[in-house]
């Protein structure tokens, strides 16, 4: 494989660009080897600088549901663009994604759009705060939120794969007001919560984390959180940056029916644009400014062309009820036939999969949190990593993410990432 382009961009970026990268996740630190540089991508295809075609696992990280350069996105932009860029003043677009993500996504009455899933999470936190008057609040081992301070504790992520799960930079004041408990533990949360009665503003949870590897909820898990949470007057909020329309149109929290206060946003929402959001109750969004005390603000928010690409792929998610069934058939026959494949060579390894989100541990145990996850063998999935590559299949360059399908994956392709998954299996243990 020709990759000398990427070479050499790789290596120029290096002069200008920390690290060479826009963000940590895209180098290929923990697998090895140089990162590949995008010209294009259709469909389910990406093309390097050097045009070879790699069909696509990771979708942007989620965004790209429907596959690149979908034409009802791209439609929708273009319009956009002929009627100006950003106003910086109120839109009807912005009236029309706020009613329809309302009505799309259960726990959201009301909705504030921002640029990121970053900035999402950290209004989010914020308004917990000011509503509830408390400071405190709970994460779970391994769930990424986004480089806000209060959230770069044992973060997973970038922040675990790059070796900084806790990172400098974030004052001790504000690690403090972080409670860490593993994910799928209910005793440890009503432990924490007794021992810090009536000062802990929030709980944060990716309900279906992908930041540690895909791992699923146990049964009756999200219900206790929301339990504990009504009981003990604590702002349950759900990271749906991640889920928020893929796992279901309403994302995860449809999926379990458990209905958090508030919900984080980002992602699919933008198209591929720059689009977060945050939303939940009337009475605690009500406290945003200017109708509430609780400051949060953006110069770009709501972009009139952000908001055309997000209304696209929102609307057709929302009207074409089939995507969903077609999604999960489609992670169904990836990890159903990696399961097989690896069973046939005498391989137990772990598939984590829910709908188009999966991952495959190399761990023979089960994996269903941070410290399951950390089993790992990160070494042979580097090697995996790259046999795949090779073989035209671009995976997330970390154990510790999850891989986000597309509905452009065609039955012929599925064929082809099994073929490869075979062939890399092989190879790794040869
Ligand atoms: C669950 C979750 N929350 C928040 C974020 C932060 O979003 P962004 O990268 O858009 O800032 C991410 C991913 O990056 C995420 O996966
Ligand atoms: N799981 C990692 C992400 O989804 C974010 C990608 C990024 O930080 O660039």
């Amino acid at each position: 494989m020709n990759i000398s382009e990427s070479k050499r961009l790789f290596s120029e970026a290096q002069n200008y660009i920390p690290g060479g990268v826009n963000s940590p996740v895209r180098a290929f630190k923990a697998v090895g080897g140089d990162p590949l540089f995008i010209k294009r991508a259709n469909g389910a295809f990406l093309y390097d600088e050097n045009d070879n075609e790699y069909i696509e696992m990771i979708n942007s990280w989620g965004p790209m549901i429907l596959g690149h350069n979908h034409p009802l996105i791209r439609e929708a932009v273009i319009k956009a663009m002929e009627s100006g860029t950003s106003f910086g003043a109120p839109t009807a677009k912005e009236v029309q994604i706020a009613e329809l993500i309302t009505s799309m996504v259960p726990s959201v009455e009301k909705v504030r759009m921002v640029n990121s899933g970053t900035e999402a999470t950290m209004s989010a936190i914020r308004l917990a705060r000011g509503y509830t008057g408390r400071d405190k609040f709970i994460k779970m081992e391994g769930h990424y939120h986004g480089h806000g301070d209060s959230f770069l504790i044992s973060a997973g992520s970038g922040a675990m794969t790059m070796g900084n799960p806790d990172s400098p930079g974030v004052t001790k004041g504000t690690a403090r007001d972080t409670l860490l408990a593993p994910y799928n533990d209910l005793e440890a949360i009503r432990n924490l919560v007794e021992a810090n009665k009536g000062e802990i503003a929030a709980l944060i949870l990716e309900p279906v984390p992908g930041n540690m590897g895909l791992c699923i909820p146990k049964d009756g898990y999200l219900e206790g959180l929301r339990e504990i949470c009504t009981q003990e007057g604590i702002i349950l909020i759900f990271d749906e940056v991640m889920t928020g329309f893929r796992l279901s149109k309403g994302g995860a929290q449809e999926l379990f029916g458990v209905t958090p206060d508030m919900t984080t946003l980002g992602k699919i929402i933008g198209g591929g644009l720059p689009v977060g959001a945050y939303g939940g109750k009337k009475e605690i969004m009500d406290f945003v400014s200017p109708s509430g005390p609780v400051y949060q603000a953006g110069t770009l928010s709501g972009n009139p062309i952000a908001m055309s690409a997000g209304m696209a792929i929102l609307n057709e998610l929302n009207e074409n009820s089939e995507i969903y069934k077609e999604l999960d058939e489609i992670g169904s026959k990836v990890a159903e036939g990696i399961k097989k494949i690896n069973s046939d060579l005498g391989f137990d390894y772990t598939v984590n999969q829910l709908g188009s989100m999966y991952s495959l541990f190399f761990s023979s145990k089960e994996v269903n949190n941070f410290d399951d996850a950390k089993k790992a063998d990160v070494g042979l999935f580097g090697q995996y990593f790259q046999a795949m590559l090779h073989r035209g299949i671009y995976l997330a360059p970390s154990q510790f993410e999850s891989l986000f399908l597309s509905k452009a994956l065609s039955t012929d392709l599925i064929d082809k990432i099994l073929t490869s998954h075979e062939e890399s299996v092989k190879e790794i243990h040869s």
